[in-house]
């Protein structure tokens, strides 16, 4: 089977819970952007074929980053909804990438992923259909009414929080997602696509230092992690 692997990175979000002058991914941690940090780590995986850059019609900080004239970072525009991005990325992916190639879908948002995890992914999620990043609850979880009112605790052995990237095969994301379109249904990830799809996409874990920066503190946070990443 195919081993071709490609990376596709959403980053046409404005980042409105971030409440910055700019959009969250051209934000500044130790003198790098947000995406040029996720960048320079997806860069770094072996064998990668290339990124799937996505960014908004908008965009007026793109031209100025390190990586904007690499030879393996190809440019699409994005939608409305992240889910639209990934799929705009997706059909400029089909000119120049086999169906059957794998594709690792990962936020801009997501700078501190380590290579070691996505290397970790590949490995176990390409001998089945595919899988994602992620940790298992570490917490006790409830489940509550619109009121917040715990009608009941869930077993957390089964509740794992989804990181990315989300690794599938480029065909079988692309028409997973149009059918989630054409049915209506709102998705918030990849994977939730190939669930609906029919798929059962692997959940493997990976570090907890992951995370997505989506609030003010989320910010000094990353710095902090990319910090400790580099001293240890
Ligand atoms: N229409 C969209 C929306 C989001 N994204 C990207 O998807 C990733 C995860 O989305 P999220 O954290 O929700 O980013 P934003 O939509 O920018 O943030 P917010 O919801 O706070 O506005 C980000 O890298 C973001 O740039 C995208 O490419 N296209
Ligand atoms: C894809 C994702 O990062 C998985 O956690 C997430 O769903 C992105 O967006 P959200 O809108 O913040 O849930």
């Amino acid at each position: 089977m195919n081993k071709e692997l490609w990376a596709l990175v959403p980053a046409s979000g404005v980042g409105s819970r971030m409440k910055a002058d700019r959009p969250k991914q051209y934000l500044t941690l130790n003198n790098r952007t947000v995406l040029d940090l996720t960048l320079h780590r997806l860069l770094s995986v072996p064998n990668l074929s290339g990124i799937m850059l996505v960014l908004s019609d908008e965009d007026e900080y793109w031209p100025s980053s390190q990586y904007a004239s690499h030879p393996k970072v190809h440019c699409a525009v994005g939608g409305l909804e992240r889910f639209h991005s990934v799929l705009n990325g997706l059909y400029e992916l089909t000119e120049i990438a086999a169906d059957d190639a794998w594709v690792m879908v990962h936020d801009a948002a997501r700078p501190c992923v380590r290579v070691s995890d996505i290397e970790k992914l590949f490995d176990l999620a390409s001998q089945l259909d595919g899988g994602l990043l992620g940790i298992p609850a570490k917490d006790t979880v409830k489940q509550v009414n619109l009121q917040a009112e715990v009608s009941h605790t869930l077993d957390r052995s089964k509740i794992w929080l989804a990181y990315t990237p989300q690794m599938f095969r480029l065909g079988q994301l692309r028409d997973a997602i149009e059918q989630a379109i054409s049915k209506k249904i709102q998705i918030t990830d990849d994977a939730s696509a190939m669930e609906l799809a029919g798929f059962s996409p692997l959940m493997v874990e990976g570090a907890t230092d992951n995370i997505k920066i989506t609030h003010p503190e989320d910010l000094s946070l990353a710095e902090w992690f990319l910090t400790q990443q580099r001293a240890g």
